[in-house]
């Protein structure tokens, strides 16, 4: 028994790469050797069972995330409830060939399968949010996730992918290509349908900065969460809310994605366990998209959980506005009847600087109320 515990430390304290990747990859540029090792020395461990009891979800619980069916006549309503209740829900008969996301998977699998030294020539550095590395909220938490990552936020990863396969990067980057020729016209879908659901009319979709496609950037990121001999004690990727508007995520069919449900009729706050339904994506609400719905829409809290056996691989696509364009609540959606705008507008970077220093306080500082106080 004994020697087991001692093995099961051991093994979280160790990097999932047999490697200290997350050293390697989140060293500042020009952060002095001697600086960087008192900072982490406060969290080299990937043992959260000391900061989180790990509260573990029901395997079933009878009141589940909703999966829609694209094809529905009651569509709108069905996703603007999801969207309210939820904030979270699966889509099937979305249109996405299963042959491209075959190829797609593997793709993602070939990524992380190639070793440390070489998946490192291509980590991201301070400045840059593209490539390969740790999980992008570590700096928040003092423990590391069992997690590595590959974003690709600007254009093609095309100079990446020459250096990762010098002698055949373009089936990666053709795949990639192909994913999102598919997944973009499915995330400003939903997108309309969600204003739709608000009341809002087609005209005023058109209108507003959703219809307008210059005004939505969006980015890829690939995650992947390797099996864990102990994985009560890992955390995958720790609690967040996503920050944009809406985040369309495939996954491997490995399980590990949970959401936070809030406190209702049938219990408590508590976590639960998205099901793994073949054919489906998992669609997020984030924070801007809460913003939008002046408060209506919820921004669901999720985390990711590791596999004993399994490599869990997923790839988040995240549809958010423009650098320079500012998000409040959609003018049809206040005024004398309706009720006053909850909100002031805030881009995205801004809410993402926010989120970094005030954490889940952020979005209640940008509460016009709130502002009312403190002036
Ligand atoms: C487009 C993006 C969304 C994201 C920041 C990023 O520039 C690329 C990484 C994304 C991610 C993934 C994990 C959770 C998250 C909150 C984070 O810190 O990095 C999201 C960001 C987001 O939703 O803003
Ligand atoms: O991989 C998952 O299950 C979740 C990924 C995620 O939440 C993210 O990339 O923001
Ligand atoms: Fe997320």
């Amino acid at each position: 028994m004994e020697d087991t515990k001692v093995r099961g430390r051991r093994a979280v304290n160790q990097s999932p790469y047999n490697y200290t990747s997350e050293i390697c990859i989140s060293r500042p540029q020009n952060t002095p050797a001697k600086e960087l090792s008192i900072q982490l020395n406060t969290r080299l461990s990937h043992d959260w069972s000391i900061l989180y009891d790990h509260p573990s979800a029901h395997p079933i619980d009878l009141n589940s995330v909703p999966v829609i069916d694209l094809n529905n006549p009651e569509l709108t309503n069905k996703i603007g409830k999801a969207c309210e209740e939820w904030g979270v829900f699966l889509i099937r008969n979305h249109g996405i060939e299963p042959e491209l996301l075959n190829r797609f998977d593997s793709q993602i699998h070939r990524l992380f399968a190639l070793p440390i030294e070489v998946k490192l020539k291509v980590a991201k550095t301070q400045g840059t949010d593209s490539g390969y590395g740790g999980a992008p909220i570590s700096h928040l938490f003092s423990k590391f996730m069992w997690y590595e990552g590959f974003a690709i936020t600007a254009g093609s990863p095309v100079d990446h992918a020459q250096i990762l396969w010098p002698d055949d990067y373009s089936s990666f980057c053709e795949v990639i290509e192909e994913y999102k020729k598919a997944i973009i016209p499915l995330g400003y879908r939903l997108m309309h349908l969600m204003l739709l659901s608000l009341g809002l009319t087609e005209e005023e979709i058109d209108n507003s900065l959703i219809g307008d496609s210059t005004k939505i950037k969006n980015a890829i990121h690939l995650n992947s969460y390797p099996a864990c001999p102990d994985p009560d004690r890992v955390v995958g990727l720790a609690p967040h809310t996503d920050t944009g508007f809406v985040t369309i995520l495939y996954h491997n069919g490995v399980s590990g994605l949970q959401v936070l449900r809030r406190k209702d009729d049938i219990g408590p706050a508590r976590w639960v366990t998205v099901p793994v339904v073949p054919n489906t994506f998992v669609v997020n609400i984030c924070d801007l998209m809460h913003v939008l719905s002046n408060g209506t829409f919820h921004n669901v809290v999720h985390r990711s959980m590791v596999s004993k056996t399994n490599q869990r691989l997923s790839a988040a696509y995240f549809f958010g506005p423009q650098v320079d364009v500012k998000v409040g609540p959609l003018s049809e959606l206040t005024g004398p009847e309706q009720g006053l705008p909850l909100y002031r507008p805030v881009t995205w970077l801004e809410l993402q600087k926010l989120k970094s220093t005030l954490h889940d306080k952020a979005l209640q500082s940008m509460k016009i109320e709130e502002l009312r106080k403190g002036a």
